[in-house]
């Protein structure tokens, strides 16, 4: 669409941006001497009457409820062609979405933003409306003499609540709307927006959004530190099943006010948390905070690849892996089933993606280790067939270490699969590893081995 004059008495100055159905452009009101937003159906839906009622409600819900935390509407009008458009509020500061690829945020702040959306939410649960499709990109940000405002915005998707609970077409966007979203028909109540605030609390606080529901993964686990309440409320939240959520959006809220006015709340937060940095940056930092890190360069068995040396106190551990892998780390994950069977406790994971770790499916390079009372044989801890196909045995003895090894050279297409079941002589305890490489490299399984230091 090419840029308009006007719209009506408002000057346009640039285009924001366009979504699915709109575009929307900043312009000047002339006689307030104010700037606004000016939201315009596209084109080709503008003679869709179902997508036009929608719009135009959208503006009616804006309007009526008239919130410090929503965006405002003080206008709607058609243009000659038949597009409808609505005047709002501008919102001069980008979106939530804009704010969390920055890095970090310090976590008081991430907290005074998850309350002025969830207050936002609340008008409209109060108003009788579900939102819908909640998550960063639609929350704006306004400055104001007061400091930055939050405004929830684009209610494209909301409904009635009473209209909601009868037959309901599948809408939101994945990442954040609920599971019985995804279900054409299914019935909605203002829980799916609970669930929405705790995909984009997590977002908010580690910079990614939530997994596929079921989300197992405390936001702690990531973000170190944080109260334990804090933890529990998000992935509560995000509960599959809705009954086990906070009841509406006001709950949610308050529990989060409470815990940002919590005495302790500063301590959660380590010193470098409260400046902005790129979130690698700080990832770095997360990690050397709590495993201890150390790089070690220049010679190693394996040629080429240098290692990161990761240490994990509680259990006794350290690890060389290769620097490259060591992107992301989880300092509790369950064994495999087989391992846990054989009385392995939660392990040490540092890699590319922790989160689907056990899932050969999905690309993950790095190391996982644990430690098994007794000395025990690979095929009593390993589990068998975490890959297709019969793996390669082989031996291995080293100064340290003597155990055995199973390597999948190819496994589902991501790469190769190593488990190993090694003890120091004469030391009955075993330390189960598993090794995923993009390509396959016995030597660098045989370096990590030799690396491994029990203590
Ligand atoms: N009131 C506003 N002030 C400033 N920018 C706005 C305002 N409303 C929307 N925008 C910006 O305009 C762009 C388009 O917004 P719109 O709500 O039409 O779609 P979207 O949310 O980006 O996408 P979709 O509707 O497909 O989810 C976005 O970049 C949004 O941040």
């Amino acid at each position: 669409m090419s840029q308009p004059e006007a719209f009506g008495r408002y000057r346009v100055i640039r285009r924001l941006g366009s979504g699915s159905f709109a575009t929307v452009w900043l312009a000047q009101d002339d006689l307030l001497n104010y700037p606004v937003a000016i939201k315009v159906l596209a084109e080709n839906w503008a003679h869709q009457m179902d997508i036009q009622h929608r719009f135009l409600e959208e503006a009616r819900i804006l309007r009526q409820t008239d919130s410090t935390w929503l965006v405002a509407v003080h206008d709607v009008d058609v243009l000659a062609d038949g597009r409808p458009y609505m005047v709002m509020t501008y919102a001069d500061q980008g979106s939530v979405a804009d704010l969390i690829r920055r890095g970090p945020l310090p976590l008081d702040e991430a907290l005074r933003l998850l309350t002025e959306i969830g207050q936002g939410i609340t008008v409209l649960h109060n108003h009788g409306t579900i939102h819908r499709d909640i998550k960063p990109s639609n929350v704006l940000l306004q400055s104001s003499p007061v400091g930055q405002r939050v405004l929830v915005a684009d209610l494209g998707f909301a409904k009635a609540i009473d209209e909601a609970s009868g037959f309901t077409a599948a809408a939101g966007t994945p990442g954040y709307m609920s599971p019985e979203q995804s279900i054409p028909g299914g019935d909605l109540d203002v829980r799916s927006d609970v669930y929405s605030l705790g995909a984009v609390a997590y977002e908010l606080i580690t910079g990614k959004p939530p997994s596929r529901p079921p989300v197992r993964i405390p936001p702690g686990r990531i973000r170190p530190g944080l109260p334990r309440e804090l933890d529990d409320l998000i992935l509560s939240a995000l509960s599959v099943d809705r009954e086990s959520r906070p009841g509406d959006a006001k709950t949610f809220t308050d529990r989060v006010r409470a815990i940002r006015t919590a005495p302790d709340l500063t301590k959660a937060d380590p010193w470098w948390r409260r400046y902005r940095m790129p979130w690698r940056r700080a990832a770095a930092l997360v990690t050397a905070a709590v495993v201890g890190m150390g790089v070690l360069t220049g010679a190693t068995g394996a040629p080429g690849v240098s290692l990161t040396t990761v240490r994990h106190t509680a259990q006794g551990i350290r690890m060389g892996v290769p620097s490259v892998w060591a992107e992301e780390f989880h300092t509790d994950l369950e064994a495999r089933p087989a391992a846990a069977e054989a009385g392995a406790g939660p392990g040490l994971l540092v890699a590319t993606d922790t989160e689907d770790w056990h899932s050969t499916e999905v690309p993950s390079y790095g190391v996982y280790a644990t430690v098994v009372p007794g000395s025990r044989a690979l095929d009593r801890v390993a589990d068998p067939d975490p890959c297709p196909g019969t793996p390669d045995r082989r031996e291995v003895r080293t100064d340290s270490w003597e155990g055995t090894v199973w390597d999948w050279p190819e496994c589902n297409g991501n790469g190769s699969f190593t488990s190993a079941a090694v003890h120091q002589p004469g030391v009955p305890t075993t330390v189960y590893m598993e090794i995923r490489q993009p390509d396959y490299r016995p030597d660098l399984v045989n370096e990590i081995i030799d690396r491994t230091v029990l203590s």
